[in-house]
């Protein structure tokens, strides 16, 4: 892909993106020097009592770290992850005291550490974000579990050591010091870790679910599978933390895996920096090491001195202490037309989608019979047959509340009809999740423009591209290669030269425009559009049409258009579908439907049914 011939790049591209991966560059290597620093030279520098502390504050961060992925980066707010932390820090206590202490004990102890929280986080995942649960679900599961494996711990009896915990078991044979070391290595490692994650492609599509998890679902992704793999593997990484906790601690307790614990978590990554890795890391640090100092010298008012300072905290630094580190680096140019992207090249065409291939062109592409959906007793569809063929473009026509948008929703979500059939070249869509439907080759437009609104334009595309091109875990891609006909869009448009512009400072024309241009990335065979021209110029209007004019009669796509204007309609429509009250009232072309009687009648207020 990278050898294709660069089709389009600014003259400030190249520059910027250089401009850009220093800063970037800068950050990470002085995060991880600044990390090590402190773990090699720690010891030298700090008495006893810091050391102690630091340690568990620097085990602490790596924890804060996992809270900030789920809840700064993917928008899942979570009070458990203290739970796969104790989890973790129990499964090695119970090994090293019941069992005995080894090297392969603490090996597999380790084993045992991270490889349970992962799987008790599969299983919180899959019960927080099955099809259809809510974001106040997860949150109220992730409550849940803490508290009942605090409960599990207290009635674990001499097993768990119940109320008292567990206390004089072996761990790994190091000193104070060597503790400090290797709790602070693993947090670098971990800081750089998560960094160069949530810059890589992978990790935008976690901020692409906080956004926008239904634009994520119609881009192919599973967002509810992307939240379940998450959560596994950071209950993974608490659990490690966990293992490395017990065994520098030497004691384990119910509190670490309680909710109260988990609540701290959450609110030493607000104060540190939501969605930044540095700000959990500085709230970690920073308030465990002023609580344990403070509440030596200042017995009984401690808490209050921490309490007004998160106060303050909060009105002078909203965005968390790690925006006073971040300042500096990173920032992006006053134009944002000018800012940092990739140059943007031509991608060979994707394999053929799921479904069947279409080896007779006439065959239709969609197939709808006797179609219905009811919202209770409110019958909104009933008795919808439709045929769409490759190449034709179908305006759906109605007025308000006619069942337009309700009749989109049915043909890219399998569980949305209450009867009837729907096909994709000649698939059944029956219990297909929208991400599937995609998948057979069918992309869809809102009539509100949806778009990821913390990403730049370019990383939108590139976000429509993940279901088609795997996104690595560790980069970005240095090109954006997009099919011919998104390029082509953004040239009309002019967004090839806004690429690196953030989508929040777009107008609402562009995001129409880049939106289609998403659809148009995913190389669909059937295009539904939902009022793609609401609110745009007469001179955006001509584009988007003779974007969807070569579309379908060029390339062969089939496209159903939701449109109020109907001189637009009449200009580009190969078939015109008219629905009234929920029925579909006339199926034929463009003039004997825009001739009709029928028609008139209902536009101009009667044909009720
Ligand atoms: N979630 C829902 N629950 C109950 N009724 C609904 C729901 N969604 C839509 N409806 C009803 O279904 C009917 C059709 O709505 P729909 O949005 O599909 O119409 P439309 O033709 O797209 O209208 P418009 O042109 O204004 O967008 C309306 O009466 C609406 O109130």
């Amino acid at each position: 892909m990278s050898d294709a011939p660069a089709l389009s790049e600014t003259s400030a591209s190249r520059p910027s993106r250089r401009r850009r991966a220093a800063p970037r560059l800068a950050l990470l290597a002085g995060t991880g020097t600044a990390l090590l620093a402190l773990a090699l030279l720690g010891p030298e520098v700090f008495d006893r009592f810091t050391i102690n502390v630091l340690t568990r504050s620097m085990i602490y961060a790596m924890l804060a770290i996992t809270v900030d992925l789920l809840w700064g980066f993917a928008g899942v707010l979570t009070f458990g992850q203290a739970a796969f932390f104790g989890v973790g820090a129990y499964a090695t206590a119970m090994i090293l005291t019941h069992v005995g202490s080894s090297p392969a004990l603490l090996a597999l102890a380790l084993v045992a550490a991270v490889l349970i929280p992962a799987a008790m986080g599969w299983l919180v995942g899959w019960m927080s974000f099955y099809h259809g649960s809510t974001a106040f679900y997860a949150t109220v599961i992730s409550l849940l579990v803490p508290i009942v494996v605090t409960q599990l711990i207290y009635a674990g009896g001499a097993t768990t050591g119940s109320s008292s915990g567990l206390v004089g078991y072996w761990g790994m044979d190091l000193s104070l010091d060597g503790y400090f070391r290797l709790a602070g290595v693993c947090l670098a490692a971990m800081t750089v870790a998560a960094l160069v994650f949530v810059k890589s492609d992978a990790g935008r599509v976690l901020t692409a679910i906080r956004d926008n998890e239904l634009r994520c679902a119609y881009l192919g992704l599973s967002p509810q599978r992307i939240k379940i793999r998450l959560t596994a593997a950071l209950g993974a990484a608490a659990g490690f933390a966990g293992w490395l906790y017990a065994n520098a601690s030497g004691v384990v307790a119910p509190e670490i895996s309680s909710f109260v614990f988990g609540t701290e978590l959450v609110v030493w990554t607000a104060l540190g920096g939501r969605a930044t890795v540095l700000g959990p890391v500085l709230g970690a640090l920073g308030i465990d090491w002023l609580s344990a100092s403070l509440s030596g010298e200042m017995p009984f008012l401690w808490q209050l001195v921490i309490g007004a300072l998160f106060v303050a905290m909060i009105i002078v630094l909203p965005n968390g202490l790690a925006a006073l580190v971040t300042r500096g680096f990173g920032r992006r140019g006053g134009d944002p037309a000018m800012g940092a992207a990739p140059p943007l090249v031509e991608a060979p065409p994707a394999a053929e989608p799921g479904a069947a291939p279409l080896s007779d062109l006439s065959a239709p592409l969609l197939a709808v019979r006797d179609l219905s959906k009811s919202y209770g007793a409110h019958k909104v569809l009933q008795g919808i047959d439709l045929e769409i063929r490759p190449g034709e473009l179908v305006s759906l026509v109605g007025p308000n509340g006619a069942g337009k948008t309700t009749l989109m929703r049915c043909l890219t979500d399998g569980d949305a009809r209450s009867g009837g059939e729907a096909e994709i070249a000649g698939r059944s869509i029956d219990g297909l999740t929208p991400d599937r439907i995609v998948a057979l080759g069918v992309g869809r437009k809102f009539q509100v423009a949806s778009v990821f609104e913390s990403l730049t334009v370019a990383e939108c595309l590139r976000m429509a591209r993940v279901s088609i091109d795997r996104p690595s875990p560790w980069a970005s891609a240095e090109t954006l290669a997009l099919p011919a006909a998104a390029i082509e869009i953004l040239r009309l448009t002019g967004l090839d030269r806004m690429l690196g512009a953030p989508v929040s400072l777009l107008s609402h024309g562009q995001k129409q425009s880049l939106e289609l241009a998403m659809v148009v990335c995913l190389e669909p065979r059937l295009i539904l559009l939902d009022e793609p021209t609401a609110g745009l110029t007469k001179t955006e209007r001509a584009t988007i049409g003779a974007v969807l004019r070569k579309l379908t009669a060029e390339l062969g796509c089939a496209a159903i258009l939701v449109e109020h204007d109907l001189d637009f309609v009449r200009d580009i429509s190969s078939r015109i579908v008219v629905l009234h009250q929920g029925r579909l009232v006339l199926d034929g072309t463009v003039e004997a439907v825009v001739n009709s009687d029928t028609v008139r009648e209902i536009y101009s207020g009667g044909g009720h049914a």
